[in-house]
């Protein structure tokens, strides 16, 4: 387990972690989810043992981060939003320096180079300097340096950020990898999608405040129910008013109803009798940016 205990951070007067406590279950992976500014950040660089000046303890197994900070520093992976690779040296060479910072050396160097090189699809450009390499490889180096040590718990904040779409999914199946190795990852983003598809619980986080945590089955059960979305010539917010609660969304409306399948047959009866065409009529299956908006109030992209 690690456990989380009431997180607050100052930087001077602007309080960017409020109170934030919650648990993970090692082995599956954690999403922490908000707007930029939100803190997503911040609370990583604390799980890392990076920033020390903060409120509130973790524990990691039998292990407290107050007391047992090396011990717990070696079970992580931490790879930051920014690139931190020698731009000068080669892939190779980033890749002994990390290892060397780990204490790892020799033969059992080597060997985990070759294994992470394979890892990260990086192997046939492990002689070129990084300066040559695409946002994306060194992105993925990034994370290789990171997982030299086999750490148990690989923290990544927002690795996908202005990357390539073929890094993007090395990245995934990085993750997926690691995950069925039995690693515990904790995985920062402001993409949704990708939240959606990797993790298996998630906090939702929002000026420093923790809004929601728990797994996604559940928070999709409590907050965001199916409802129908239709578009078209003559639908009117007014006339969907009657069938249920109705509310613009892009370009046409979502309509809330406890029974969408009996709505749904009341609509379409109603449209044949007006003789009215919806361009589009359909379950819409809510996600977590509307949860997000559920709680906020805020679009995610857009906050
Ligand atoms: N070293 C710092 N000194 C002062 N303020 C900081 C520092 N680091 C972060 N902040 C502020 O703390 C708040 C949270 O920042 P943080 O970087 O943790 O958010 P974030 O959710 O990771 O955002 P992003 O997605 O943009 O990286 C922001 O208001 C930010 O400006």
């Amino acid at each position: 387990m690690i456990k989380v205990e009431n997180i607050s951070k100052h930087y001077g007067s602007l309080q960017a972690l409020d109170n934030i406590s919650f648990t993970i279950t090692e082995g599956t992976c954690f999403g922490l989810v908000g707007p930029n500014g939100a803190g997503k950040s911040t609370l990583m660089k604390i799980l890392s043992g990076i920033l020390l000046n903060f409120d509130g303890d973790i524990h990691v197994r039998d292990w407290q981060v107050s007391k047992d900070r090396l011990k717990i520093k070696q079970q992580i992976g931490y790879i930051p939003q920014e690139i931190c690779l020698e731009d000068t040296l080669t892939a190779r060479d980033n890749l002994i320096l990390f290892g060397n910072l780990y204490g790892l050396k020799g033969k059992e160097l080597q060997r985990r180079m070759d294994e992470v090189l394979d890892q990260i699809g990086l192997t046939d450009r492990v002689k070129d300097k990084v300066m040559t390499f695409s946002g994306g490889m060194k992105r993925r180096l990034n994370i290789g340096c990171a997982l030299l040590h086999k750490p148990s718990i690989v923290i990544m904040d927002e690795p996908t950020v202005g990357i390539d779409p073929q890094s993007r999914n090395s990245i995934f199946s990085i993750i997926h990898q690691l995950k069925a190795e039995g690693s515990t990852i904790i995985y920062s983003s402001h993409y949704m999608e990708e939240v959606e598809l990797l993790c298996d619980s998630i906090g939702l986080i929002d000026k420093g405040q923790l809004m929601e945590f728990g797994r996604m089955e559940e928070l999709l059960e409590k907050y965001a129910k199916p409802s129908l979305f239709i578009a078209g010539e003559g639908i009117e917010l007014e006339m969907l008013k009657n069938f249920g609660e109705a509310e613009a969304k892009g370009n046409g409306y979502l309509l809330n109803s406890d029974e969408p399948l009996l709505t749904l047959e009341k609509l379409v009866a109603h449209c044949r009798e007006h003789l009215l065409e919806p361009r589009r009529l359909e379950l819409y299956q809510p996600r977590l940016e509307d949860i997000f908006f559920n709680l906020t109030g805020t679009q995610l992209r857009d906050a």
